[in-house]
């Protein structure tokens, strides 16, 4: 099997817990799915610099800092990819829709369908952002 591609995934996690997600734009695989922002990172680049330029590109946004959190692999019909998820509470600027996304920022995740290596995240991440009480 080919070698997976690197992905850098930025979940943007506000003071009260709500994390922002983007539904991938027409022409992409998977089109009308939502994720969290972010896209390959490039020959050369670092995985975090891939998260802050992707940012900068989708959203407008600068991400101040951010924390590995997990990794993992998938493999979809169009591509064997290495997702690396990263967490950030610490950006500037306000999310625009610079390549004609929509985008939501979300509490307890209800957007869907959600891209499917995504989807066990969404229960990971409640465990960070409300503790063990599930
Ligand atoms: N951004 C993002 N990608 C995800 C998530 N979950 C998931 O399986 N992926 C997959 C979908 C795609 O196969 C891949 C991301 O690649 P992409 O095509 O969106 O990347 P890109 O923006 O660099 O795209 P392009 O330059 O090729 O148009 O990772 C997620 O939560 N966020």
């Amino acid at each position: 099997m080919a070698a997976p591609i690197d992905v850098a995934v930025g979940i943007l996690m506000r003071d009260d817990g709500d994390v922002l997600l983007a539904q991938r734009p027409e022409g992409k695989p998977y089109a009308g799915y939502w994720e969290f922002p972010g896209g390959k990172v490039e020959a050369e680049e670092s995985i975090l610099d891939a998260l802050k330029r992707e940012f900068v590109e989708e959203l407008g946004i600068a991400v101040l800092s951010a924390e590995a959190w997990c990794c993992v692999e998938h493999v979809y019909p169009h591509a064997h990819v290495r997702l690396h998820f990263y967490i950030s509470r610490e950006w500037r600027g306000e999310a625009q829709s610079l390549e004609g996304q929509a985008f939501s920022w979300q509490g307890r995740v209800a957007v869907e369908p959600l891209l499917p290596a995504t989807i066990p995240l969404i229960e990971w991440l409640d465990r960070v952002r409300y503790g063990q009480k599930l």
